[in-house]
């Protein structure tokens, strides 16, 4: 499934109907979505049906024709100057002698929930003048707005806030990103018939689904041993910077690791899992790593000044590694890409500006173009830009492949939260996953788990005890998106 923009929206609506697909269908069916979506959540309440003059008003005055053949009580109002497909359903409508009013007329009633069909992906610049007031006063309503496919005024201000907004055909950007998402409310993706080939565009970002990242799922065997199903070692740990280390232990261990081992500084106290091996360090070297059993490594949590040295030593293993934290340094990086040795980096938007010589607000304000950027400075390096959502990014053929993580939330915004993911993504890279399929599963799993368990006062160490029932139900296939298909 993939994350489409407004621009790419309109280009498979034209390629839908190069292919012989009647657009009238399109919009019939988005319409009767929305007639259907507002029945089912609002039974037995007053419609306001508000549309623009462009297709997205043409889907409203189709949701107004099916409200009012349901027995709803509508009210319909719309902007002057309908043509081509929306002006055939404005005929339609009046045919059922259902006739629109002045858009200036409406005023809001109480109890009355309001279909914002203003505007959708037509939308080029701000709203002004009596745009921007109707939006203001639509807000300043105590009515519940059902947006058809985009909060209207989006992705810009002033926008309608929606308790739930019907997306046809797929996701765009705004329903993904903030600030922009917490104004669909509820995302309900309608699938309105649309051609498979037309939204069938593969240089689209990615989304992450349960039933894909399902089937990503290291499988066990029943002779498993804990040597057959991924061997882990953890790099890192510096002076007070001790959880670090520990908490990615604890990610691989309850990320399925066979083994997990941590190598750190002689002398540091770490409290690590029961369950993990020590391998105190005089000095970072190949030689002091040489007995580690390992398929997969994690380096630079809590490492500070020595995570050039420990990532060196970690290098000579030429296992698969994720590179975290301290460890996000160009030259590093570099020498990992050069070496050829498989690398995941796991970088936040601060880290990510750090390794691009650029500012960590412009990178959270960009992040698809920040990965890619990322993606194409560290050739073959996969790349794990975390957020809210975490972007993922790798360079393939002549160009760059892009996903979005569906899953994780702001309970997540605490300390440990990514040491913990460094350690997942490790574990599945020495069960013998790729680093792009490791860090997409390693990613949906992360935010899987926060959000099975998404109070505010999340600890790092809470969401890695979640994630083998995290696991498990994705196994199970009891996992939703979060989005609601009709
Ligand atoms: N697969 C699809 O893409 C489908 C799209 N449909 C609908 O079509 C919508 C897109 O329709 P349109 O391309 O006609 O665009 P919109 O209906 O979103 O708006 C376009 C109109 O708004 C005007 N406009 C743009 N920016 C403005 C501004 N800042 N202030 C005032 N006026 C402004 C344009 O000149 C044009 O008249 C979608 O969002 C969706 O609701 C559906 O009908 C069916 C299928
Ligand atoms: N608002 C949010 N929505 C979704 N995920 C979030 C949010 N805030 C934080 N996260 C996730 O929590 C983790 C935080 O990682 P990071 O900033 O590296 O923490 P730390 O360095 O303390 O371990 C990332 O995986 C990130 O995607
Ligand atoms: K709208």
């Amino acid at each position: 499934m993939r994350l489409f923009t407004s621009q790419r929206m309109r280009q498979a609506d034209a390629t839908a109907v190069g292919l012989g697909f009647p657009s009238l269908l399109l919009m019939e069916a988005a319409g009767r979505a929305v007639a259907e979506w507002v029945l089912e959540r609002f039974p037995g309440r007053p419609v306001a049906v508000l549309c623009g003059r462009g297709n997205n008003g043409g889907d409203g005055l189709v949701a107004a024709r099916h409200l009012m053949l349901a027995g709803a009580r509508v009210r319909v109002f719309a902007a002057e100057g309908h043509s081509g497909d929306a002006a055939q359903m404005q005929r339609a409508l009046q045919a059922h002698a259902l006739e629109p009013r002045p858009l200036e007329q409406w005023q809001p009633q109480p109890g009355e929930v309001i279909v914002d069909a203003l505007f959708g992906t037509g939308l080029n610049r701000r709203l002004e003048g009596s745009w921007a007031e109707l939006v203001g006063r639509i807000n300043a309503s105590s009515c519940p707005v059902v947006a058809v496919d985009l909060p209207s005024g989006l992705p810009f201000e002033p926008h309608v806030r929606a308790h739930s907004t019907l997306v046809l055909a797929a996701l765009k950007s705004e329903h993904l990103f903030y600030p922009w998402r917490e104004a669909c409310g509820r995302i309900v993706l309608a699938g309105i018939g649309m051609p498979e080939r037309s939204l069938f565009q593969p240089d689209l970002p990615e989304l992450l689904t349960p039933q894909a990242m399902a089937a990503l799922l290291p499988r066990r065997s029943g002779d498993a041993h804990k040597g057959s199903v991924g061997r882990v070692l953890i790099a890192g740990g510096y002076a007070n910077y001790t959880g670090a280390p520990a908490l990615a232990a604890l990610g691989a261990h309850r990320a399925g690791a066979g083994l997990v081992s941590v190598a750190y500084p002689a002398g540091l106290e770490l409290h690590l899992p029961l369950e993990s091996v020590r391998y105190p360090q005089e000095h970072w070297s190949p030689e002091g790593l040489s007995h580690v059993r390992a398929e997969a490594a994690a380096v630079g949590m809590g490492a500070g000044p020595q995570a050039e040295p420990a990532a060196q030593a970690v290098l000579s293993r030429r296992i698969p590694t994720v590179l975290d934290a301290d460890a996000l340094q160009p030259g590093i990086v570099e020498s990992y890409a050069r070496a050829g040795t498989p690398a995941v980096i796991t970088p936040h938007p601060g880290e990510a500006a750090r390794l691009l010589g650029s500012e960590a607000a412009s990178i959270a304000a960009s992040p698809l173009e920040a990965a890619r950027t990322l993606a194409e400075r560290f050739a073959g390096v996969t790349v794990v830009l975390k957020g809210g959502p975490t972007v993922l990014a790798r360079q393939r053929g002549s160009g760059v492949e892009l996903a979005v993580g569906t899953t994780g939330n702001p309970a997540m915004a605490s300390g440990g939260m990514g040491d913990v993911l460094s350690g997942v993504i490790a574990a599945l890279l020495a069960a013998g996953l790729e680093p792009w399929d490791a860090a997409r599963l390693g990613v949906y799993l992360h935010g899987l788990s926060g959000d099975r368990r998404g109070q505010v006062g999340l600890l790092a160490h809470d969401l890695a005890e979640e994630l083998p029932q995290a696991r498990a139900a994705l196994e199970r296939g009891e996992v939703r998106a979060f989005w609601e298909w009709r």
